[in-house]
């Protein structure tokens, strides 16, 4: 015999023990929860006026939490789920205000919520350089940007940005991307026309070439404006985030169209200050040789005597029109680290031109 809903008594006897244990966690979660926020929130009054963004602390606490993780959840999901109750708990401290590159429906969005979660005032901007001019203005606490890709390579405008810009870098996101063919309606048959920012086009551009010969690509500011066109014309088709597909109202043509599997993108968090040592730590600088044989090697010999690892070298043109090149590195340690730091003054001795960008926590793997 079967109940109304379908479910054989015993079943449905077992099924009501197991949901009535899921309750009780669920009423122990939200004290604990509640204790946890207001705890924060005395945190927030024993900070007297300091920051109140930590991004070593919540960085330590994910590591701990990934660390001790007994399953069956995975690591990425114990992250999501702490990184989303520290953004409740901070919200009750000072809402934190996030620019990123807009509109809503960017990778860059979801970079913001991966990084600070969703109690934040996200404020979608034009452009990299107006990411940059809400936090120098006051406008935003932080600003969150890409800064390169796996498969296309470095955002040489947020590398320019960050080289005269006052604020440091606090933070890193990876973020796995994933790019969706989307249009009003239909499927593959009469796509004329494909539109997405320049790097989601080149990030596809295999793709698109088998299944799309002969269609038009047209590059736009974001995919967003790319999902904004394609809604209006029945002929055209867009890159984007899942997320966008919902968000303009397209049907998803078809998901995970990028060449790489592995395509990620590095974001940078900047902000007034950078980020204390939380025992894994990245810095960035940027540096200009003098215009001398073996200056580039000098000037990288001190990381190398100090055993210092190197994960990025980038070079890219000083603007200064005359060949001139600035090389940007990303190595591992804290710039408070002794072995670092002691690198660091050697280097400042021998370079034409040295900045630190900043320290800040290794995001997770
Ligand atoms: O430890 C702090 O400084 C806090 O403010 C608490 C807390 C948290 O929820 O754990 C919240 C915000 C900070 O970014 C770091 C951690």
């Amino acid at each position: 015999m079967k109940d109304q809903a379908g479910t054989r008594p015993d079943v449905s006897a077992e099924l009501g023990a197991l949901r009535a244990r899921i309750d009780s966690i669920d009423d122990t979660l939200l004290a604990l929860i509640s204790e946890r926020a207001a705890l924060a929130q005395q945190v927030g009054h024993a900070k007297q006026g300091e920051r109140i963004y930590r991004p070593e602390r919540e960085a330590q606490i994910v590591r701990r939490l990934r660390e001790s993780n007994p399953g069956p959840l995975s690591g990425e999901t114990v992250e999501r789920l702490i990184r989303e109750i520290m953004s409740a708990c901070r919200a009750v401290e000072e809402v934190t205000r996030v620019a990123y590159l807009g509109p809503a429906g960017t990778f860059s969005e979801q970079a913001v919520h991966k990084q600070f979660g969703h109690e934040v005032d996200a404020l979608a901007e034009a452009d990299i350089d107006a990411c940059f001019h809400a936090v120098e203005t006051g406008r935003a606490d932080f600003a969150v940007v890409p800064v390169e890709n796996s498969t296309d390579g470095a955002v040489g405008r947020t590398l320019d940005l960050v080289v005269a810009s006052p604020l440091s870098i606090c933070g890193e996101v990876m973020l796995p991307i994933h790019q969706t063919l989307m249009r009003k309606h239909g499927d593959l048959d009469g796509i004329r026309r494909v539109y997405g920012h320049a790097q989601s086009l080149a990030q596809c551009q295999h793709w698109l070439s088998r299944h799309l010969p002969d269609a038009e690509r047209v590059s736009v500011v974001s995919n967003s404006e790319g999902a904004r066109r394609a809604a209006a014309e029945p002929v055209a088709a867009t890159l984007g985030s899942e997320a966008a597909a919902a968000l303009y109202g397209l049907s998803v043509v078809a998901a995970r169209v990028e060449d790489e599997a592995s395509n990620t993108t590095r974001f940078l968090v900047l902000g007034a200050h950078d980020a204390a040592p939380s025992g894994r730590d990245k810095t960035s600088l940027v540096m200009g040789a003098k215009n001398q044989p073996g200056a580039v090697v000098k000037l990288l010999q001190p990381l190398a005597d100090a055993g210092v690892s190197m994960s990025k070298f980038e070079s890219r043109p000083a603007r200064s029109g005359t060949w001139e090149y600035l090389f940007f590195v990303v190595c591992e340690g804290h710039r408070k680290d002794a072995r670092l730091a002691a690198a660091l003054a050697e280097i400042d001795s021998r370079a034409a031109f040295l900045k630190i960008l900043g320290s800040y926590p290794a995001a997770s793997a």
